[in-house]
């Protein structure tokens, strides 16, 4: 479940974000160590070109000859292009480092929420979580690669600097650092703020992902009902939000940047005037003070830095926090520690007064329910809301249940691996989900090395083989938001063939035939029944002359089985099987 929000950033966070990056970290340990190395030269060579230009100088003071000013410029000129060669490979090597643990946290994520079911995602959209894939991870990159890189880089070149700065004249060295107590003052009192700030803008760019991604899925919807300008608003409005809390950042971030600045030409403006001083006493050689002044420079970078560095480390931080929140959340089904062997089939499932809510609702979607599913084909029926979807992703374990309230053939589901259990079941939901793939990839999604003939041959119990081969590119034909769209019917279809191919012993079918015409559907259920014989399969329809055939007929009414029986026998004494029944001969008599 979704945590408290992201905290401030203490010793705790800081502690949990580097347990969670010490391995990532330790598998590019080499890059690292060859990036660093190549910066730590690039700097040691910046540093030396001060003193080449001190003894420049030095040199013209006391009167070298022109050859001798020759060689000093050739030296500055081999090390700068020394510096620019090993420049662009500590950005390959650091860089690249960012890169490659983005990819890894990325791949962590999207295998982690591939694990969490239902219960667990219920606090989440998928805005949400395409938010911290995107917006928040890229905030994580950037503070380990040019976040880092910057950090050492600033820390090294400071040092250094104030080294050889001290070397040259340890009283100045002093006057010139005097200001920077100040700026680690004021990035500490301004850090705080930045992340409880940063905290809502990556807030607002969950719910702005959030409501581009609905937007966009259903643009058929929005245009039905004349909603594009309501909707343009509503995006608008969000837009609105997230640059306003961009803003209120950028009012923190701003102060720091420049406030580094004034701290560093602070320090330029004290070297400039006791420097020039000593320099005119002669306590300073010219050149010593031109070498001192370049120094200066050179750590003038490294003090914005800080600044940059605590703001890049500070989003950095507060994206990771919200990331580990959601790699700590867990699933609410867990196998057990020790899973009994699956029974073998055929199989019996039953639920013995099984009650259900969903998470954060107060009404139970399933009320005692018990039921027992049989082998051979068993019909369910029921007002909408009546809970048979719930019944469906209870038998297909999507939720968890308490102990004794499902058995498959007298086995408690909670001794059986997750998995186990799911292998042994086919599903078809209402919705007929399609990737964008070509049709056969489609139906194989589950068994990827089907072969081309046992595709046809579910295409053809689906009853879609004759519009598949119709197709431009027949099975080869590409589905989805890039490829050709089918009908309601077809992708049901479709979806139904997927779950033939698998050949499981429990098929469950969960209104997946709504779409498709009464006629059309009556021949699917006479290749089911030929093909289900001796498996368990659970079929929910609207249509109940098509259930007629089934073995067994369930009536399912708020949340429980309110009665079962044989299509005659329903139609007998069930008030509410006869009226639909009726109303539904009526209706394909009048057609
Ligand atoms: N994900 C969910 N979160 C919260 N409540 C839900 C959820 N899914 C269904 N419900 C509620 O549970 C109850 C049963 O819904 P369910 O979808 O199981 O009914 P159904 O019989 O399949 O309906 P239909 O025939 O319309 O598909 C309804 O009151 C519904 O509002």
């Amino acid at each position: 479940m979704m945590g408290q929000g992201p905290q401030k950033p203490g010793e705790h966070q800081l502690k949990r974000a580097w347990v969670f990056l010490k391995p990532l970290v330790g598998r590019y340990a080499w890059r690292l160590v060859f990036g660093f190395l190549c910066l730590a030269v690039v700097d040691l060579l910046q540093l030396w070109i001060p003193r080449v230009m001190k003894h420049a100088v030095d040199g013209v003071s006391t009167g070298e000859d022109s050859g001798w000013l020759a060689v000093r410029v050739a030296q500055i000129v081999v090390l700068a292009l020394i510096i620019a060669v090993l420049r662009y490979f500590w950005r390959y090597f650091l860089l690249g480092f960012s890169r490659l643990l983005e990819k890894d946290i990325r791949r962590t994520m999207l295998a982690h929420v591939l694990t969490l079911d239902r219960t667990a995602l219920h606090g989440r959209s998928p805005g949400d979580i395409l938010a911290l894939s995107g917006n928040d991870l890229a905030s994580v990159q950037l503070a380990a690669g040019m976040g880092l890189v910057a950090f050492v880089d600033a820390i090294f070149m400071s040092l250094a600097a104030l080294a050889f700065m001290a070397a040259l004249h340890g009283t100045l060295t002093a006057v010139a650092v005097a200001p920077l107590p100040f700026l680690a003052l004021a990035t500490r009192s301004l850090s705080g703020r930045l992340h409880a700030r940063f905290v809502k803008v990556q807030e607002k760019f969950s719910e702005l992902t959030e409501c581009a991604r609905t937007t966009l899925t259903s643009i058929r919807l929005f245009k039905a009902y004349n909603q594009e300008e309501s909707q343009t608003a509503r995006f608008d409005a969000l837009g609105r939000a997230y640059v306003h809390h961009n803003l209120r950042a950028a009012i923190v971030e701003g102060t720091l940047f420049p406030f580094a600045g004034l701290v560093s030409n602070a320090s330029v403006l004290l070297v400039l005037y006791f420097g020039g001083l000593l320099t005119m006493h002669q306590a300073l050689t010219a050149g010593d003070f031109v070498a001192f002044m370049a120094y200066l420079h050179l750590l003038t970078w490294p003090m914005m830095a800080f600044g940059w560095v605590a703001n890049l480390f500070q989003r950095g931080l507060t994206s990771l926090q919200r990331i580990q929140e959601l790699l700590a959340d867990r699933a609410a089904l867990e196998d057990p520690p020790r899973p009994v062997r699956l029974p073998t089939a055929p199989f019996t499932l039953q639920l013995h007064g099984c009650t259900f809510a969903y998470p954060a609702m107060e009404t139970p979607a399933l009320q005692d329910c018990s039921v027992t599913l049989t082998p051979g084909i068993t019909g369910l029926v029921g007002p909408t809301g009546a809970g048979k979807s719930t019944l469906c992703a209870i038998l297909t374990r999507l939720y968890p249940v308490p102990r004794g309230a499902y058995t498959v053939n007298g086995c408690d589901v909670n001794d059986l691996g997750i998995a186990d259990l799911r292998s042994l079941m086919a599903y078809v939901p209402q919705e007929g989900v399609l990737f964008s793939d070509t049709v056969a990839a489609n139906i194989a999604f589950g068994k990827p090395d089907a072969t081309l003939e046992e595709i046809q041959a579910v295409a053809r119990a689906a009853v879609i083989h004759d519009e598949i081969v119709a197709m431009a590119s027949g099975y080869e034909t590409r589905l989805g938001e890039k490829g050709v769209r089918l009908s309601g019917g077809q992708r049901q279809r479709i979806a139904l063939a997927r779950a033939l191919l698998l050949d499981r012993p429990i098929l469950i079918i969960d209104d997946a035939l709504s779409a498709v015409d009464t006629e059309t559907e009556q021949r699917i259920l006479k290749e089911l029944a030929k093909r289900c014989q001796g498996k368990t399969c659970l079929i929910i329809s609207h249509r109940i002359a098509q259930l007629a055939d089934a073995h067994r007929l369930l009536v399912m009414d708020n949340g429980r089985i309110v009665d079962s029986g044989s299509h005659h026998d329903l139609l007998q004494r069930n008030p509410f099987y006869r009226t639909i029944h009726q109303h539904q001969t009526r209706m394909s008599c009048a057609r």
